[in-house]
């Protein structure tokens, strides 16, 4: 059986992310999973997602390197601390930084591979080197500093929660 996704085990009040949250009807609901010490999402652009015919638009391409990068931290830190993921169990991550080089345009039609390695770890900061891949060929590279999400982020903290609930997700 296949192992839930990383944002599915994210608790309802960390799950309305554009990116990968499961509770964003809107949202792309990236789904990533361990594949031995590297962590992979597979993504299917849509053709409303164009940068110029055929290829794939850039800021697609970051958020997907973003949530994956992110979700990759959370995971890895509570696999490091030896700790199941789940909803009572939350070690959450945002992005503090967010770097893409874009190789080559991106195709548009088939689905992208989404690879994260994490660099380094500590309590408090992960550094995740994320790859996305079109039929076998690199076309981005990114790297995400993901550091524990404050307080001050959580669903009930910000206007955010607001929108969220009138939006009925
Ligand atoms: C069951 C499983 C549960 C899992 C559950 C997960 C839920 C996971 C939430 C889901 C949601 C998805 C999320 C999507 C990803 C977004 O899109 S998140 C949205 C975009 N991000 C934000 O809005 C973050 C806004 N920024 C902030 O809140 C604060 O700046 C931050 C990022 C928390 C950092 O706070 P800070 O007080 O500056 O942190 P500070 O202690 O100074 O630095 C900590 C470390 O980070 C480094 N650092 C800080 N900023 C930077 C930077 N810009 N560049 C490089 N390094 C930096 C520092 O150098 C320091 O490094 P060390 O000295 O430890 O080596």
């Amino acid at each position: 059986m296949t192992e839930p996704a990383f944002q599915d085990q994210y608790p309802d009040d960390v799950s309305h992310c554009f990116g990968c949250g499961r509770l964003n009807d809107h949202g792309h609901q990236l789904k990533s999973r361990w594949d031995g010490d590297e962590t992979v999402a597979w993504f299917r652009p849509e053709p409303y997602h164009t940068a110029t015919p055929g290829f794939v638009y850039g800021g697609l391409i970051a958020s997907l390197v973003d949530c994956h990068g992110t979700a990759t931290a959370a995971a890895a830190s509570h696999r490091a601390e030896g700790r199941p993921m789940g909803p009572d169990e939350t070690l959450r991550f945002v992005t503090a930084s967010l770097h893409v080089d874009f190789l080559r345009p991106t195709p548009l039609g088939g689905p992208l591979q989404v690879r994260g390695q994490v660099e380094t770890l500590t309590a408090r900061k992960a550094v995740v080197a994320v790859s996305v891949i079109a039929d076998g060929t690199v076309c981005a590279r990114g790297r995400v500093v993901a550091v524990r999400m404050p307080e001050t982020m959580g669903a009930t903290a910000g206007p955010a929660a607001r929108i969220m609930e009138d939006a009925g997700s």
